[in-house]
């Protein structure tokens, strides 16, 4: 495994975004593992989200771009998946936070907002800002550890 493999993964409206994310990470250096889509016809984003967030939550890849029309079904459904931390992003200020307070490990971006010039300014600036820890590395062990509790006394509950 590899810091430099960088998962990807979209709908159709993530699509055009994706491949020219694609070609700027092989620039830089990266090696892309591509989860689809691979076209602009429609295709339900859940599906999307699962093929990389699994790929995360596995440690078969340490990051990765997501992204949906919005970003938002796209990260919404990662997020449900243990040790998935997706961040919506929209400026270079909202990727540097994702990496410094909350070891983001997906980005994910709106297709259908964020220009090709931006998501390389969003893009940079998240590649290249390490997570801070301390106080915030305590805080995004709970996320898991509070949803590991939820589901155990409901699994417990339902027996
Ligand atoms: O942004 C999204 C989800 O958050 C999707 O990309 C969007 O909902 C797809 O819409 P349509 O089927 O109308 O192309």
């Amino acid at each position: 495994m590899s810091e430099k493999v960088i998962a990807l993964g979209s709908d159709h409206g993530g699509f055009h975004l994706k491949s020219e994310i694609s070609k700027y990470l092989e620039s830089l250096g990266y090696t892309v593992k591509d989860y689809g889509t691979y076209s602009e016809e429609s295709v339900d984003y859940p599906e999307y989200a699962y093929k990389v967030a699994v790929a995360i939550s596995k440690g078969e890849v340490e990051r990765g771009v997501i992204l949906c029309g919005t970003g938002i079904g796209i990260s919404i459904t990662a997020n449900r998946f243990p040790g998935v931390r997706a961040a919506l992003c929209w400026d270079s200020f909202t990727a540097k936070m994702s990496r410094l307070h909350n070891n983001a490990n997906l980005l994910a971006l709106g297709g259908r907002i964020i220009g090709v010039e931006l998501a390389k300014d969003i893009l940079n600036t998240w590649l290249n800002t390490e997570f801070e820890g301390g106080r915030h590395l305590r805080r995004i062990n709970k996320i898991d550890e509070l949803a590991a509790k939820f589901w155990k006394e409901y699994l417990e509950g339902n027996k």
